[in-house]
Formats: C-alpha cells, sequence, structure tokens
C-alpha cells in the first residue's frame, strides 16, 4: 500500500502535567470485536482534508468529553509515526485536559489513571506496547 493510501490515526497520551507527568489516562476499547478490552491512546482517524491536530481535537472532544492543550509529540520510527497494522499508522501527541473531566462516551467501556511505575500495567494494544515503552522513556518522572 503506498504511503498516499496509507489511514493516519492521531492519539493522546493525556498526562497531568506535560512538564512532570506522572500520570496517564488509558482508554479500554468496546468495538470492534477483534480489539475490545484492548487498552490504547484516545483518538481516531484523520479524516479527509482534516489537518492532524484539527482531528485530535475534533476525537477527544467525542470520545472523552475534553477539550486539552497538546504538547510535544512522541515521535515513531516511520518519519515520526507509529506503524499500528497494514495501511494503518499513529502519529502521538502528549497532552492535559484544559476543560471537562474525561469519560468513556463513544467507542471505550472503561477510562483509567495509570500512577507511577503502572504505564505498562494494562493489556495495551498490540502496537502500543512499543508506543508505551518509548513514552516511558520520555517520561522519566513517570518511573517510581
Ligand atoms: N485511537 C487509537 N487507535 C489505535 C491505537 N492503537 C491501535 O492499534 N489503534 C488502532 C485501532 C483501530 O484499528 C485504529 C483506530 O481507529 P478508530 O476506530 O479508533 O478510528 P475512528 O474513531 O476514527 O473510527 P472509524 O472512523 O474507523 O469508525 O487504530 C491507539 O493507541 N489509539
Amino acid at each position: 500500500m503506498s504511503e498516499q493510501q496509507e489511514r493516519l490515526v492521531v492519539a493522546a497520551a493525556i498526562v497531568d502535567d506535560l512538564t512532570l507527568p506522572t500520570r496517564l489516562l488509558t482508554a479500554r476499547r468496546s468495538e470492534p470485536p477483534e480489539l475490545a478490552g484492548g487498552w490504547e491512546f484516545p483518538g481516531g482517524k484523520v479524516e479527509a482534508g482534516e489537518r492532524p491536530l484539527d482531528a485530535l481535537h475534533r476525537e477527544l472532544r467525542e470520545e472523552l468529553g475534553v477539550a486539552v492543550e497538546v504538547g510535544g509529540e512522541i515521535t515513531g520510527p516511520l518519519d515520526g509515526r507509529w506503524p499500528l497494522g497494514p495501511g494503518l499508522t499513529m502519529r502521538l501527541w502528549l497532552a492535559v485536559v484544559a476543560d471537562g473531566v474525561p469519560a468513556p462516551l463513544e467507542d471505550h467501556d472503561e477510562l483509567r489513571w495509570l500512577g507511577p511505575g503502572e504505564w505498562a500495567a494494562v493489556p495495551w494494544l498490540p502496537a502500543d506496547v512499543a508506543v508505551v515503552e518509548a513514552l516511558i522513556a520520555r517520561c522519566p518522572s513517570a518511573r517510581v
């Protein structure tokens, strides 16, 4: 599949503090059946003609009911993107909640704040395991 046909997913590592993050919000997928039960970074697919950060704000509003302040990007190995599977890559940004209280409004059946030393302690979606490792490496304040 060519790069043009690849679908971009944008997602947020929502933390308690952009400078010294200690808590990370994770969301458990409720659909589709093959992904249900896996934990992920809230977000979703960028629509045609939509800018990635606009898509991120839209997805977080729809899925969690929150507005966020976006921080630095956690870049992956594919020109900054993370591989998720055939035809799908993800960009991920740190973010903090600016307005609202996160709630599992769409696509998720549970949200959980992971404390220091716990960021890898849920069954993340398979593609997210390497992403979480990179995130922990980037955030020493997340370790015990
Ligand atoms: N949001 C998100 N998706 C992820 C992560 N890890 C991972 O493999 N994925 C996969 C799961 C899905 O196949 C895809 C995201 O699609 P989605 O279903 O959330 O997108 P969407 O809300 O825009 O929904 P739709 O247009 O497909 O109905 O990326 C992650 O950490 N966050």
